[in-house]
Parts: C-alpha cells; structure tokens; sequence
C-alpha cells in the first residue's frame, strides 16, 4: 500500500470510530493497581529505550524542585556540570572505551548541567527551555537509540532474562547464566549446570539451543570452563568474523623456533602453533583450503634461514611449483617422492648419529645447522616404499629436527600407510570434514565428543587446530595467501634459503646402503659427478653457458649440490655484478 493510501485509510477508520489505530493492551482487572504494575513492568522492560525521556523528566523535575526552593544554588550547578564534564573526559575511559562514547556523554552532561542551572535560575517553564529540553531529548536521544552496542546488550539482557524457561524447554533445565559480555561481534556467556551435567549434555543439545536462542545456524559455540566441571562457555556470533577470507598480513617469523601464524580465531586473536621439532597432520575434504594452509605455512617457513624444506606434491608439482625456488628439492612423482623420503632418512640418521656421539639429544636449529621439514601435499598418493621412510621419519624424526608435513583429505590407517604415522602427528590441523567420524580420524580418538566439531565448518580455510598446548576447540580461519602474494614472497626468501649443513649432505653424498635406499642409481651418479669444489664447478658451468644461460637442473647437476645453496651463490654473483638471469631459471657469467 502506498503511504498516500495508508494515511487515507488511517483518516477514514478515524472518522467512522472517533480514535485513532493503535496498540491495544487487554488488562483483566483482578486486583487494584494492577494495571499500574503492569506499566511499571513495560517501563522497567523498555528501561534502556526509555531512558532519555526518563532523563529528561527527572532534569525537568529537578529543574522544577530547585528554582522554588533553592534558585540561589546555580553556582553549585556550574561547578557540578563543569566537574562532571571533565570527569568524563578525563576518567571515562574505563567505562566508555570509545572516544565517540565519551565525547556524547560529556556533551549529555554539559547540555542537561546548563539547562538545569538556567531552570533553576529563571523557572523551567520559561521562555525557550521547554522547547530546548523537548529539540535535545530527540537529537539526544537518536544516537543513543542508534547504538548498536546498546541494542546488542538491551538484546542480550532479555535474552538470559528468557535463560530458565528456554533452557527447560530444550532439555537443559537447571542450568543458571553466572555472567555474560556483549562483544564486537555477539555475547558471551558463562553457564552453571545443573548438578549431574556435563559439556557433553550442553553439546548434546547445541542445535535446540540455537533454536531457543533466535540465533543463525551455526552462531553458538560451546567450550568447557577449564575450572569447573559444571560450567560451560557459551559464545554467540551474530556476526562471523571469518566470514571474508582473510589476506595474508606477512611473516613475523625469523626462525622455526617461532610459532607460525596460521590465521585468527573468531575472538580475532592470532592462530599460532609452533613447528619446531613437531611433525604436523592437515586434513579436509577436497577444496576445504588444505594447500591453502601449507601455502601459508611455506610463506612463513620459507622465510626463516634455519630451516631446509623439502617438497612432494603428486598433484604433479601442481601446489608446490609456485615455491620451488624456496625448496630445496621438490619431487612430484611417487619414485621421486620415494627417494626424496629415502634421503630424509639417511640425513636423520647421520644426525642422529651425531647427536649420540656428543651426549645431545636434539637437533638446535640454526643457519648452520638446520631443521628439515619435508612438505607432503597429497600424503595419501605416496607408494608403500615411501610409507615405510615417512613411517621412519614419523617415529624417529623429532629429534634430529627431520619432520613431516603432510596433507591428506581422509587420514585412514590405509590412505596412512598403515604405519605409526598418524599417531605420531603432534600438530593436527582439521579443515571441513565430510563426515563426522572424520573428526576423529584427522584430530584423534574423542575428539568429535569433546566438541571438536570440525563436520560444521562452513568454508574453506577454516579449521581447529590441536597441538601441544592447544586443546580447546577454538574456531579458526586461515590466512589466504593469493598466488601473486606466493610468488612475490618466493621471489624475495629464495635468495636466502640456507643449504643443507656439512653432515647432512655429506650423508647424502655417502654412497647408499641398497637395504636402506631405494635410489642407488640417482645416488651414484651424484657422487660421481660431485665436484671436489661446487662453487667453482658453478662459476665454471656459469662461464661456459651460451647466450641463453644454463638452467638450475643443469647447475644442480654440476655442483651435485641444492636449489638453495645454488640461488644463494648466484645471488652473490649477481650481486657482485659476475652473473646474471638471462631468462627465467637461466644463468651465465657477465
Ligand atoms: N584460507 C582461505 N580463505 C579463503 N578461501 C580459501 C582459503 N583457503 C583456500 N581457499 C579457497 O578454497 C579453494 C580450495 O582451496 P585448496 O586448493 O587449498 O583446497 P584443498 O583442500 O587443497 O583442495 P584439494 O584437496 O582439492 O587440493 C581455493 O580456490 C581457495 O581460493
């Protein structure tokens, strides 16, 4: 109906019933007063909206009581107001965090100090301070019923006044609300159970509770009070904050040893989980942002100078290509990944060995002797020789700092290899799951019951993350680093990857043990062809390259030495103004 028509209508209903439209409030009328009673009830609900006519009548009265009785008292007033004012200004803060908080609250004050001292001197009832009152309720009272924080806690107070009976009616009667906090982005919430309940019960019924509450699907969360068994936290989002992806903001990482910032939790506080001698498990569906979470974690490995990583991607080099100037050997077959496994072994065991021979027992990474973190897209690909080294790795690797990273859609015994490798994961990371049992399967035995419900995740990049230290299930979405952010970032670590220590690529060029290692073949012909002195061999190959330039392969080749070691050489040369890239991967001398 147009608003034309509407008023016409309103007009027409007026004259035929003499009154006008409006709410109507059926009282029965069982003893007297009640009706004030239910009024009283009304004001007290709606406090909060009322609460600027409530000021201005009070002022108003104020203003009334002082000009019979007291007309001489404005100079009191003045100073009051004048107090008041400042004191807003200089000690609200800790009740209005906001600027915008404080600066209406002193205007609210300095507006309702001035006209009561002008009633009291010259009556309220004179001239303009009638109407001056009426205009600065309104203007007043516009912001105050605009602001969202207000609405979201006036919201929240009548929702825990409804906690009882809602609570009754899904199934958690007896539960109390023991305090609640209105944020940016909902309310929170602590709950006493009734005696006899758990987590579990609240979990149980987290769908009913949605229902009870009003909310969106998918807005509460429930966690555990870690000191009371009978307590619960509950968290409301009105609003996702993970519900934009979120842009990489750079690496804060120097070294493996500092934690990696994966992403943020929904209280917007960063994810971060250390890495440093910890083999990592990340698991999801297809598309549920698994090479995404390795893309970030490479963009801040790929930055710390005491850590050497290596890459299998058997989506063909698909995922992992983009980084491959940073990785010190990628392989995207299921052979190459054999042999790449194969080497990682014999490089933990000369460490190892070394570690026994001086009474130490971890590896300390540093530039000189770095950690090995070997990268696994698509871990369930890897052929059953690779699942005995990685299997190897997984159990002996901790501590001469050898550690997996692998990705896999559905972490089964089989897609495992059938080895220890699962179990040895100490860093689990679960995207979205298909399947609620595959909760269980990517975080461990439990976890789905104890409220890691991974199955709920609704995009991709959101996940939970259980590591050393971090067993509460909070919801997390990672960083998106865009493919120009990947490239750009390689572009700028390759130059400073560090090279394999002595003792690590001397075992790498130590002939093979055929019981061990799989790649004799590939091994011999690097130990033929491993020059006495690399750096020359490189200069030499630089030197007789033709216009073109010679490719990496080829200089990896002739040096039997890394990508790493050989970008950090050319980049000296380069630098010194000896070499230059003459294509993309193409070198020669100047
Ligand atoms: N953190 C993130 N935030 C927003 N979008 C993301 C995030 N991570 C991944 N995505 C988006 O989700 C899509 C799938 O991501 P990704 O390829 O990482 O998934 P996956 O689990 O590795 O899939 P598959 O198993 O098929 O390789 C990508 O197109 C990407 O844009």
């Amino acid at each position: 109906m147009r608003r034309r028509d509407y008023r016409r209508a309103r007009r027409q209903l007026r004259r035929r019933y003499g009154t006008r439209t409006a709410p109507v409030v059926y009282l029965d009328d069982r003893y007297p007063g009640e009706g004030l009673a239910a009024a009283a009830r009304l004001v007290y609900r709606y406090r909060s909206e009322l609460a600027p006519f409530l000021l201005t009548a009070v002022t108003g009265l104020a203003g009334l009581f002082l000009h019979a009785r007291h007309p001489n008292a404005w100079p009191w007033l003045i100073g009051a107001t004048i107090l008041g004012t400042a004191g807003i200004v200089l000690l609200g803060r800790r009740w209005l965090p906001r600027v915008i908080e404080r600066a209406y609250a002193a205007a609210a004050e300095l507006g309702l100090g001035t006209w009561l001292t002008l009633a009291t001197v010259y009556g309220p009832g004179t001239g303009p301070l009638p109407k001056i009152l009426g205009i600065g309720t309104l203007a007043g009272g516009i912001p105050w019923w605009w602001h969202r924080r207000r609405r979201a806690r006036v919201q929240v107070e009548r929702t825990l006044e409804a906690w009882p009976e809602m609570t009754e009616q899904v199934g958690l009667a007896g539960s109390r609300v023991m305090s609640a906090m209105v944020d940016a982005w909902g309310w929170r919430a602590r709950i006493a159970l009734r005696k006899g309940q758990t987590i579990n019960d609240a979990l149980n019924r987290l769908p009913a509770l949605e229902s009870g509450l009003g909310t969106r699907p998918g807005a509460l969360r429930i966690e555990a009070d870690p000191h009371r068994a009978d307590h619960v936290l509950i968290r409301v989002l009105n609003r996702d904050p993970h519900a934009e992806p979120l842009p990489w903001p750079g690496n804060t990482a120097r070294s493996i040893a500092d934690p990696v910032t994966l992403g943020v939790y929904e209280d917007a506080g960063p994810t971060r989980v250390s890495l440093l001698c910890l083999h990592g498990l990340i698991g999801g569906v297809a598309g549920s942002g698994k090479s995404g979470v390795l893309n970030v974690v490479l963009a801040v490995l790929t930055g710390c100078t005491d850590v050497v990583l290596w890459g299998i991607d058997l989506k063909n080099g698909m995922e992992l290509q983009p980084w491959a100037r940073c990785l010190d050997r990628l392989a995207t077959t299921p052979r190459d990944a054999a042999e790449l496994l194969a080497d990682a072994v014999r490089v933990l065991d000369a460490r190892a060995t070394e570690l026994a021979q001086h009474g130490a027992r971890v590896w300390e990474p540093t530039p000189q002797l770095p950690a090995l973190v070997i990268v696994i897209d698509e871990y369930a690909e890897l052929d059953d020789e690779a699942f005995r080294y990685a299997d190897s790795i997984a159990r002996r690797g901790r501590a001469p700092a050898v550690t997996l990273l692998a990705a896999t859609q559905r972490p089964t015994q089989d897609a495992m290899g059938n080895g220890a490798v699962r179990s040895q994961m100490d860093v689990r990371l679960c995207l979205r799951v298909r399947e609620r049992r595959d909760v269980d399967l990517v975080l461990g035995q439990g976890m789905l019951a104890a409220g890691w419900t991974a199955h709920t995740l609704d995009a991709p990049g959101k996940f939970l993350l259980s590591a050393p230290g971090l067993d509460v299930p909070h919801r997390a979405r990672a960083y998106l680093v865009d493919d120009d952010t990947v490239n750009r970032t390689a572009a700028r670590h390759a130059p400073h990857r560090p090279a394999l220590d002595a003792l690590s690529a001397q075992a790498l060029r130590s002939l093979p043990n055929s019981a061990q290692r799989p790649a004799e073949i590939l091994d011999a012909e690097i130990v033929d062809s491993a020059p006495a002195d690399p750096a020359q061999a490189l200069w030499s190959a630089l030197l007789a390259a033709p216009t073109t330039g010679v490719s990496l392969p080829d200089l990896m080749t002739v040096t039997g030495l890394g990508r790493s070691w050989i970008y950090a050489r050319l980049h000296e040369h380069a630098n010194a103004g000896r070499a230059y890239q003459v294509t993309r991967g193409r070198w020669r001398a100047q």
